[in-house]
């Protein structure tokens, strides 16, 4: 009933893990794998392994959360080890996140994994917004495309991007423009949305401690932004370039909604933070009540198609 096509894989399910929650060790990259997700990502990795930002770093509320985790992880070895191992026990092609310091950076790691025996999908993290000093690499436009055309001049495994939210047509078609001139696998919108501030009125202060409490937005607060952003991209880039929805997803019905926008794969960010791995069986029990109620069988019946009104 869920079956989902992925450029040239059919997942038995579109639900996956956000890159960045329950994927920073092998004991929450395992719990993913065996959790009824379709797939996982891992962390969004640097060359070498990163503390992160001082805690408190994360704080969650009713409504999402606010993140300032300033891209901790445990370096790329770690997380190519895990793959190469995991990649030959599970059957559904691994995420492997890749984010860095600098442009140089992003090369050098792309580089050792175009080499490496990594067989699934690259994501490539333009969007990481609590890096203090370092804007969002997306909303540079011509340092994406030098980017991109960097990556794509060695690069031959299947690969995406993972953006922020842009929140302009003219942006919505400058970013289209650039990303249809590569042979890009699939485009993940969004990330948390960049530099939200989330107050404690009773203690009147923020409630992370880096960047002053500034922080990236997710959860329900954000799936407006995202529904828009995957509608944008489903309708304005090559057929060939698959949508992954992220953003907001807490329920069935906030997944059949991003599929409904053009989504193929959905990525669960704060609700799999706050729930735990058995979110992903909620939300299929949640969207197969929905479906059958609608007569859907499968999710090509009712993908992008969503309606305007004339
Ligand atoms: C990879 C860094 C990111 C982080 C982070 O590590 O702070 N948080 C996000 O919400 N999105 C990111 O892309």
């Amino acid at each position: 009933m869920f079956e989902t096509f992925f450029k040239n894989y059919t997942f038995q399910s579109p639900l996956m893990n956000a890159s960045g929650v329950h994927c920073m060790t092998i004991e929450e990259l395992d719990e993913m794998a065996d959790s009824k997700a379709g797939t996982f990502v891992t962390k969004s990795v640097t060359r070498q392994k990163r503390q992160g930002n001082p805690e408190p770093r994360y704080y969650g509320t009713p409504l999402g959360s606010i993140n300032s985790m300033g891209l901790p992880n445990l370096g790329f070895d770690y997380y190519l080890d895990y793959v190469s191992k995991r990649q030959k026990t599970v059957s559904q092609p691994i995420f492997f996140s890749v984010a860095s310091m600098s442009m140089e950076e992003n090369i050098e790691t792309l580089k050792k994994l175009e080499d490496s025996d990594f067989q699934g999908f690259t994501e490539l993290n333009l969007s990481c917004p609590n890096v203090a000093g370092k804007p969002q690499v997306a909303y540079d436009f011509d340092l994406t495309e030098n980017i991109l055309t960097e990556v794509f001049s060695f690069f031959t495994k299947p690969l995406g991007v993972k953006l922020p939210p842009y929140f302009d047509i003219a942006h919505f078609d400058q970013m289209a423009t650039i990303l249809n001139q590569f042979p890009l696998a699939f485009v993940n919108s969004i990330n948390s949305v960049g530099n939200g501030l989330i107050i404690d009125p009773e203690k009147e202060q923020v409630v992370i401690k880096p960047k002053e409490g500034f922080g990236g937005i997710g959860g329900q607060y954000i799936k407006p932004v995202a529904l828009a952003n995957v509608r944008v991209f489903y309708t304005r880039l090559n057929p060939s370039i698959q949508i992954i929805g992220t953003g907001g997803i807490v329920s069935g019905q906030d997944a059949f909604e991003h599929l409904l926008c053009g989504a193929s794969m959905l990525q669960i960010g704060t609700q799999l933070y706050k729930e735990g791995t058995s979110v992903f069986a909620r939300i299929l029990a949640e969207l197969e009540v929905i479906m059958k109620a609608k007569g859907y069988t499968n999710i090509e019946q009712f993908r992008g198609k969503l309606k305007t009104i004339e």
